[in-house]
Formats: C-alpha cells, structure tokens, sequence
C-alpha cells in the first residue's frame, strides 16, 4: 500500500516526496518548504476550476445527446448543427484577428520544418533514442524497412541490395545538393579546396548549400536542414564506394515530445515517478539506459553537439539533439500520487508543475535542450478556449511558484477535440504569448467526432473517416488558422501520426502531403520514420506553401461541423464483421500490453496483419465505434461477445512468444485485461469524451492491487 504523508496541507505520496526533495528540487534553488508551500496553495486555488470545467464538458455532452436522442436518426444541416452549437455554449465567437506574441523560441519550432518524433518517456531505450534522433542514417533507414519497396533478406549483407540503397542515396543528394558537373553517383572524390566544395562532376549548383565540413564528412544546408555526407573509405560501406561514402547522415527529428499521456501507463505514483525521472534525466543530461542487441551490450547515453568548420573559418556547432518538448496529460484524469482534501490530485496540474520544475535544470546554466530558455509542454485533450485559458493560468500559477519570468514554459496546443477545432481561433487566443505549436492530433480527433454525435446514429466505418467532410475541414482550418494567426517565424503548424510504423515505402509515398498542406512539422513514430519523412522537408519548402496558402478561402464551418453519420446505410454482414473484429482485435491487443505489462503503446497487427501503432487515442476510436454500432443496433451484444472471445484468442497467439504474456481466452473472466476491453465497448458510450484512462486506470489499479 503507498504511504502518503502530510506536507503543507496536501498528502503526497512518500516516494514521490523522496523523489522531488532529493532528486528533482536539488539544483533548482527552489527549498522543498517553498515548494511543497507554493504547489499546495497552487492545487487549492486551481482545482475547482479544474472540476468546473469537467462538468462544463459534461453538460454540454448531455444537451448534445439529448437533442441528438430526440431528432431519430435525421441529421441536423449544418447550419442546424452550428445554431444549436451557439445556444449551448460550445461555440463562441470568433475572436478579432490577431497574431501571436510569443517570444524567446528556439528556432527548431520557430523556423526550421521538420520531423517531429513522439515517445512514450517512460522508457529510457527509446527516449533517449528520440532525442539522439536529430540526425539519422539514411542508408540504415533504407536498407533496414521495405522504403525501397522489399524487406531486406534474412542473414548477413545483402550488396546488391546495399548498391540499391546507396544509388538512391546519392540521388537524393542530386535533389538537394546538385552539382553542376554530373550526378553524385558518378563522384570519386569530395574534397574541400578554400571554402568551396570540389568534386570531379564539378562544384555544387549552388555553393551556399556548403555549410561545413569536419574531418571525414561534408556538411550541406538545404531548407534549414542539414546533411553529413561522411568520408570513410576504412568503413566497410565506405571501402567499397567510389568516393569512400560511408553513409548519408540526414537532420531527421528536429523536435521530439516525451510522452507523459496516450503513449505511457502512469497510474500510481510509482508509475509517475518513472515517468518523471526519465525527463529530469533528460533536462539534466544524465539519463543513461542499457542496451542489449545485435550480441552486444552497451551503455546509451545523450548525444554530444557536432562541431564542424564553416566556410570563413569559423566554427560551426549544430545540436545533437532533438528540441525536447514533454507532453503533459489533459485536465481529466486525477491521480493517487496526491490528494487535497481527501480527493486525488488533478494530474494535469502535478505535471505542470512538476514537468516544469524538472525543465529549471535546463534552462539555468545549461541550456542544452532550449538555448532560448523556455521549457516546451504539450497539452492534450483541451475542450475550447476556456480549458486553453485555464491551461495558461496554471502555466503562470507554475511559473510565479517557480520563480520564472511570465511566459517562459510555452504551450503546444493539441488540436484533437471538436469542441477546440471549431473555437481554434479563441483557443490560440487564450495563450497567444505562449503558444508555440498546434496539431492535428486526428487520432484523439476522430474519437471525439464520434462520441460528440454518439447518439445521433450509426457512424461510417473507421476507414471512411479518413475521407469524411469534416475531418479534410478540420485539417485546412488548422493550417488556416494557425496562418492568420501569424505562427510561420514563431510557431510550428503540426500534423499528425504516421501510425503504420513498418509501411516506409507508403509512408515516404504519402506523408510530403504535411508539409504540402502547410504543416511545418509532423508526427512520426520512430527514428527511422523521422530519417525518411525528413526528405519530405527537402522537397516541399513550406515556408513557401505557408506563403501560398495565406491568401486561400478558410476552411468553411458548416464542413467542421458535418457529422460523419452512416445516412441509412445498410453494411453486409461480412462488412460489420469485418470492422468488428478489426476494432476488437485493436482494443484487446493493445490494452492486454497496457493492463498487464504497463506498456501505454504497442505495435498491434490489425485483421489484414498491418502492425498498427496502438495509443490511448487509437484506442478511443475502435471503443467508441463499436459503442456507437452497439447503441444503435447494428451490431447485438452477443456478436460483440462472441467477437471479443474469439479475438482474443487471435492475440494470445500473436503474444505467444512473450514469456511475459498472460493469455486472456483461457479464462477471460478471470483476465482483468479483458474486462477492461470489454469495459471500453460496453460502457464506451457513458464515458467522458469517449476517453479511456478511467477505465484503463481502474483496472491497471485493481491489477496492481491484485499483485
Ligand atoms: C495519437 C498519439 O498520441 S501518437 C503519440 C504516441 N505514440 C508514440 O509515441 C509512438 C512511439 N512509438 C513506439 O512506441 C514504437 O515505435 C511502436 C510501439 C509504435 C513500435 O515499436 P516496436 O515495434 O517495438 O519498434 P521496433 O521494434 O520496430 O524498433 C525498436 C527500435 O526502434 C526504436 N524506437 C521505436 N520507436 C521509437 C520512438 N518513438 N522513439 C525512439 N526510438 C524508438 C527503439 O529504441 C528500438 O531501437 P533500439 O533497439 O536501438 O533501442
Ligand atoms: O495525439 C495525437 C492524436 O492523434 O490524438
Ligand atoms: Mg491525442
């Protein structure tokens, strides 16, 4: 059982106690009595409106359902829908046009487009890849997925496959760095010579794209983004190349999030503390984490700066590392870590606060994440301008607590409820001095669409929203908006996940359209997926799309608010089957990870064995799109039953190699794993927003109870 102890009115967990006293306010020049004195009267002062606005979200949900009830299945128009929207509340008006003021932002958000590379920080292996993932090797990323079309083969080098990788490489390098003599595939030399580049098909087209060299590797610039051709004819790819080329290194992740919400399980203190330890790792430049593959074991650790020779001479340092932002979870869920009165803490307002102090390590003397000396959160899962407002007074509360200078820890707003795209103006509005970046975090956004409407009707299956009115509408009025709010120079316009983490080839087919769109950065799942999507950035200029796209007619309304219900659709059999079982195989794949091995995000096969990156937020979608098919009969409560029997089956198999693993078809009503899948169907429909930590909190809870 956690102890808590009594500090300064509030019990607080005694590990995490121990944990801030000795490990995260030690070097801040913050004293613990201060401290616990400040986040105390903090908690007080800002937890009723934390509680207010949640019943706000209520109210509006409840006069949403029950017009919806009432209307049997015939839409409203638009027009309808926006009218009803004003009379409730959840729409306000627009505010008059301004731009944002926010200042001292590093120019990874506020002027460098690029990759953005998300991580649950729970895990240090993968976190501290994230942030050593500013620079990638292109020649793993290719060999290694099916970029090029294949996998590569099992066994040992393949060379006529390494010829393939290295032929696109050098193409790639015809794009952006062309020479004006012939093709880098045909160079059997680069040499420096004065300031210039010189090789035997000539200079560079453009000789500013030269923008170093250190020994063994030329340095090009192109779009804000850099590229190490590296020089090592000792190296067993270098050997047998022409030019002794070992690899091309590409700028990949320019920023990367450290997940404390959808990508993390974090349900007790113990769990917090993991979460937090690692970022303070992270802010502290310590966080080291042992790693064994390939045979061999070694020690990860951050990467250093790069320091090259700038033509003139002089000397040139590029970053090593990611820009970290660190996610914080919304304003929902509360968490036994503390509690006030009795109740158990806000978890939004903890990790302000405490994500904030850990961030005072790098922004002292430091510096080595924000060289500006602003602390990055991202905040999820805000519901219209009032939330957003709330957020930015807790980030002053934070800040006066914390001794900082107003407006030091920016925001990055999450574009992922209805209620927050159609207000996204009054939203930008209500942290217009902090603000550094929107997103379209379409995941979350998809399943508020369908819980919003929940009971207007059957909604279209989880395929068709990909094409739906409102989701194209939510995507421009994001860019619009971002862009009449004057964010190019000061803030990154965000697009969403690539959440097929092993579909390269499609990915680096498909995903120039972020950028094309306007999106300065973009959400990838992994470093190779960082090294790949940045040659997007290469090919798109966005601040020229950003120019072109200022002038276009806004997103319209009336598209936003058109709600993807299924219109007296009839599905076959074999089609409500089919997206049946895809949603349950997801839930229960994923969740069964959550619930019994704490990992808040899996690679889970879907029904045509596509591995899908699984998260609290995709996981919303299928719960509540098997919710809305119950409710409306389309699918009866024994064929979801018998479905999710059957599924799990499917991923007990799909587990079987993990000694760690628990199958749930033996005894599903014994597996606590599977009641919280079967939770999320069956009571989807009444739970907050359609989220799922109530209920993947309980149950990991009473797992952990269960020991
Ligand atoms: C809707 C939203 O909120 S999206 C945001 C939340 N989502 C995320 O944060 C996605 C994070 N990504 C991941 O967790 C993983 O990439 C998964 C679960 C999707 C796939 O994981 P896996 O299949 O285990 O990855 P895979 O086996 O292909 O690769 C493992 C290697 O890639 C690295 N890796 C994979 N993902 C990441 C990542 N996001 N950051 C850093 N490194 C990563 C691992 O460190 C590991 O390398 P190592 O052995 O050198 O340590
Ligand atoms: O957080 C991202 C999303 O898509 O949801
Ligand atoms: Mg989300």
């Amino acid at each position: 059982m956690a102890q808590h102890v009594l500090v300064s009115g509030i019990e607080v967990d005694a590990q995490l106690k121990s944990f801030l006293e000795e490990e995260a306010l030690p070097g801040t020049g913050i004293e613990p009595a201060s401290f616990w004195f400040g986040f105390s009267a903090l908690l007080r002062e800002l937890t009723p409106e934390n509680r207010r606005l949640l019943r706000k979200r209520d109210r509006l949900q409840e006069a949403i359902d029950r017009r919806n009830a009432g209307l049997h299945g015939l839409p409203p128009s638009p027009v309808e829908e926006e009218e009803f929207l004003r009379e409730i509340g959840y729409l306000v008006d627009p505010p008059a046009p301004f731009t944002i003021g926010t200042e001292n932002v590093d120019p990874e958000i506020s002027r460098i487009a690029g990759p953005q590379l998300v991580v649950p920080v729970n895990n240090a292996r993968y976190a501290l890849n994230a942030a050593n993932a500013r620079w990638g090797s292109l020649y793993d990323a290719l060999y290694g997925t099916d970029a090029l079309g294949d996998l590569p083969p099992a066994g040992g080098y393949d060379a006529a496959r390494g010829r393939r990788v290295v032929d696109w490489g050098r193409a790639l390098l015809d794009e952006i760095a062309p020479l004006s003599g012939g093709r880098h595939a045909d160079v059997s030399f680069y040499r420096i010579e004065g300031d210039r580049l010189v090789t035997d098909r000539g200079g560079l087209d453009d000789p500013a794209r030269l923008a170093g060299w250190r020994d063994g590797a030329i340095l090009l610039r192109h779009h804000d983004l850099h590229v190490e051709i590296v020089l090592d004819p000792a190296h067993p790819i270098g050997r047998d190349d022409m030019a002794g080329v070992a690899d091309i290194l590409l700028e990949s992740a320019i920023t990367a999030i450290m997940d404390c919400e959808d990508s993390v399980t974090a349900v007790d203190a113990s769990e917090k503390i993991g979460v937090y330890r690692n970022w303070l790792g992270l802010m502290k430049g310590d966080l080291s984490a042992q790693v064994a593959k390939g045979g061999r074991s070694f020690e990860r650790r951050l990467a250093e700066d790069r320091h090259y020779v700038a033509p003139g001479g002089e000397t040139l340092t590029l970053r090593g590392r990611a820009l970290l932002f660190v996610r914080n979870v919304g304003h929902l869920m509360t968490n036994p870590m503390m509690r006030i009165d009795g109740e158990e803490v806000h978890e939004g307002l903890a990790d302000a606060v405490i994500t904030a102090l850990i961030g005072l390590h790098d922004i002292g003397e430091r510096r080595a994440n924000s060289a500006a000396g602003s602390i990055y959160i991202v905040k999820p899962k805000m519901h219209g301008p009032e939330e957003a407002a709330f957020a930015g007074a807790l980030f002053d509360r934070t800040e006066n607590l914390l001794g900082l200078a107003r407006n030091t820890i920016k925001i990055g707003v999450m574009d992922e409820e209805r209620r927050t795209s159609a207000n996204l103006g009054a939203v930008i509005a209500a942290v217009k001095d902090r603000i550094v970046f929107i997103n379209t975090g379409f995941l979350d956004r998809t399943g508020d669409e369908i819980h919003t409407s929940m009971r207007l009707g059957p909604m279209v299956r989880k395929g068709e929203m990909k094409s739906a009115a409102w989701l194209k509408a939510y995507e421009d009025n994001n860019v619009d908006t971002g862009l009449a709010c004057g964010f190019p120079g000061r803030a990154q316009i965000g697009k969403g996940m690539w959440a097929m983490p092993d579909r390269m080839a499609d990915m680096l087919a498909q995903k120039h359209i972020h950028p094309e769109a306007g999106a300065s950065t973009a959400w990838v799942p992994s470093p190779t997926a960082a090294t790949l999507h940045a040659i997007h950035y290469h090919r798109v200029d966005v601040a020229a799309r950003q120019r072109a796209l200022a002038g276009r007619t806004p997103a319209a309304l009336a598209n936003l608010l058109t709600i993807p219900i299924a219109d007296g659709r009839n599905w076959s059999a074999e089609e409500v089957r089919e997206e049946l079982e895809n949603n349950v195989q997801g839930i229960l794949g994923y969740v069964v990870r959550w619930i019994d091995q704490g990992v808040g995000c899996s690679k889970v096969p879907d029904v045509h064995d596509v591995g899908l990156m699984e998260d609290r937020a995709t996981c919303r979608i299928s719960s509540q799109h098997v919710a809305n098919w119950l409710l409306h009969g389309v699918v009866a409560p024994a064929q979801v039953e018998e479905a999710l029997l059957r599924m799990a089956a499917v991923v007990d198999r799909q587990n079987a190699g993990d000694p760690g693993y628990r199958p749930m078809a033996p005894d599903p009503e014994a597996s606590i794993a599977f009641q919280a899948a079967r939770a999320l169907i069956f009571e989807g429909a009444a739970q907050p927003s359609g989220y799922t930590e109530p209920l993947l909190h309980t149950h990991r809870l009473a797992l952990k109870r269960a020991g």
